[in-house]
Parts: C-alpha cells; structure tokens; sequence
C-alpha cells in the first residue's frame, strides 16, 4: 500500500509531521528520495508534486494520496474518493482582478483574459456563470499577469490575502475553498490496510485541540465533579485503593478552549491533583 504525499511546497512538513503522529514514522526517506518505507512494512510513501498527487493514485502509482482538495477538483480524475478532510491547508481559489480596474462583477469579465494555473476549476465556474472569458494557463506568480496585460483578472490561492493585497488586487468573487485531503483510489476503498491509515490519521485529527484530565476526587464529591466537566461521554472514574480516605481519579477528554474554566469548577467541585496532559491519538 503506497501513500503519494508532496515532495515539496508548504504541504511537504505537515504531511510528513502529520504520519509520523499518526504513527506512520518514515524510515530510508532521507532527502530526495522518490520512496520512502514507513515503519509498517505493508506501507509506504511516495513523493510527488502537489498537483500531481491525484493523477499519481488515479494511475495506480499509489493507492492513497494527501494533497490540497483544489489539485484533485482540478486533477479531473472519478475515480479517486474522499476519505478524510485533514483540515490545514486551507485556502481559498478566488477570482481577482486590479483593485483600481473597472472589473468588479463576473459580468464584466465577457471577451477578456483571465490567466490561472488552474484552467479545469475555472472553466467550470465560469460555464456556471454563462460569462466565457478566454483562459490562460500559467505555472506560477499569477499575480503578476493583469500588470504585465496578459490578463484581465486571475483566478488563484489565496489564504492572508497578504500576495493579492502586494500585487494590488481585490477579490472579485470566491471560486473555491481547499483543504488538505487524504483519498484513495476506488479499488482499494474496502482494503483493510486503506482503513488502517483513514483511522490512525483521524484519531490525531480528533486527538487535536483535546486535553486529559486526571484528577483525585473524594467519594462524596464525585456528583458534584462529574456535573461540570463537559464532553466526551462521560468521564472514567477509578477506584484509588490507599485504605482510610476514599477517593477516587476521574478521568475525562476535554476540549482545550473548556480546560481553563473546567479546572476552576472541578476544583471548586472537590477535585485536587488535578492534571492536564496532551492526547496524542483519540480513537472515537
Ligand atoms: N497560501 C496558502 N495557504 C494555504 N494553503 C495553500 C497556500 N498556497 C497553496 N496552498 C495549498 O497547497 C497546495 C500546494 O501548494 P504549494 O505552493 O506548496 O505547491 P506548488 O507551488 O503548487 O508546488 P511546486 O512548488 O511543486 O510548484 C495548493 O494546491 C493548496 O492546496
Ligand atoms: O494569501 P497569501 O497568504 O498571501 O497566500 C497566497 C499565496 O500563497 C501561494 O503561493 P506560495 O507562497 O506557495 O508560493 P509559490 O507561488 O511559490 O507557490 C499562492 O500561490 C499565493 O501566491
Ligand atoms: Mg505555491
């Protein structure tokens, strides 16, 4: 089982950090390798372009692929499916035009130029719109062409807004919105190796922005306790064998942004020792 992930770009780091949390740690990958092995000897990894990804797994190069959502819409392949929203990312494809121009509307894009590197995506959203502006194909710095009249308007990334804000353009309408996506090829939806790898990538999906709690609560507190901690089904609650005092630890998955005010009530419930640890993966 292979998984083409980028080679480069600013996908490469998060993809790469992102398998080995997942627990997919590489090994032989060292710099400018095409493969790479991964500790599971039934998977591994193999770089390529962004843009290429989609084509890489619909050919049969690899079984699963990690790209941004906006390559495979432009990739045109069917018969790669979806599997998970990795959700980083994320960007915008926008149409764009001079900020001092007179396009201000789709409308007013009828008879002229629009330069992208994203022909497919924006032939299709301007089919939608009945305007038939002629497209330009280009390979990188889109931003420059409406200054240098090889187009009127763009259709590109854009996540700050800092490149288009720099080139003076202003955003005319959305086209698109991108995150990064795991996905595979049809064939192997069912393959259980395939499942294996959507699990163990959602559960430090899940795991994020989630917190441990671990706390000594007195048995007779322990209705009060577990009536302020929010989420997750309920907490697990232990018996602390120590003879004399009964207490027990409770457990919980909390969400990070409730941590803070959880601690105050919790203690204000009874608990003490109250801990806080980071969850690496979260199976739900
Ligand atoms: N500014 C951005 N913010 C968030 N995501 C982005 C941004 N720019 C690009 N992406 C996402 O990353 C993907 C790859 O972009 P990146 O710039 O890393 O590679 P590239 O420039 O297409 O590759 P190459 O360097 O091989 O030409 C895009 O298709 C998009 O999904
Ligand atoms: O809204 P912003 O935050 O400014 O991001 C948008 C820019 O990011 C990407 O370029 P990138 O930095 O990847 O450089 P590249 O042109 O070499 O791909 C994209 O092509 C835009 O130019
Ligand atoms: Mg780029």
């Amino acid at each position: 089982m292979r998984i083409a992930v980028p080679n480069k770009g600013r996908l490469h780091e998060p993809t790469i950090d992102l398998l080995e949390r997942a627990g997919l740690h590489l090994e032989n990958g060292a710099d400018r390798k095409l493969y790479a092995d991964t500790v599971d000897p039934d998977v591994s990894v193999l770089f390529a372009r962004a843009a290429d990804i989609p084509e890489y797994v619909a050919d049969g190069a690899a079984e699963m692929g990690i790209t941004g959502y906006d390559q495979v819409q432009e990739a045109r392949v069917d018969d790669v499916a979806e599997l998970l929203d990795l959700d980083f990312g994320r960007c915008r494809l926008v149409l764009a035009a001079p900020e001092d121009g007179d396009i201000r509307a789709v409308e007013d894009l009828a008879g002229k130029t629009v330069a992208t590197e994203f022909p497919n995506i924006t032939r299709d959203f301007f089919a939608d719109t009945g305007v038939e502006p002629d497209i330009v194909e280009v390979s990188g710095a889109t931003e420059l062409t409406p200054h240098v009249e090889m187009a009127d308007a763009i259709v590109d990334i854009t996540s700050t807004g800092t490149t288009l804000k720099m080139n003076r353009l202003a955003v005319v309408e959305e086209v698109l919105q991108s995150s990064v996506r795991l996905f595979a090829r049809e064939d192997v939806l069912e393959d259980p190796k395939v499942q294996e790898v959507r699990t163990a990538l959602s559960s430090v999906k899940h795991a994020e922005g989630k917190r441990y709690l671990m706390m000594n609560v007195p048995e007779d507190r322990l209705d009060e306790v577990r009536a302020v901690i929010p989420g997750l089904g309920g907490p697990t609650i232990m018996d602390i064998a120590n003879g004399g005092e009964e207490k027990l630890a409770v457990h919980a998955v909390v969400d990070e942004r409730d941590v803070f005010e959880t601690i105050t009530e919790v203690k204000k419930a009874g608990a003490s020792d109250i801990l806080v640890t980071e969850i690496e993966r979260l199976v739900e």
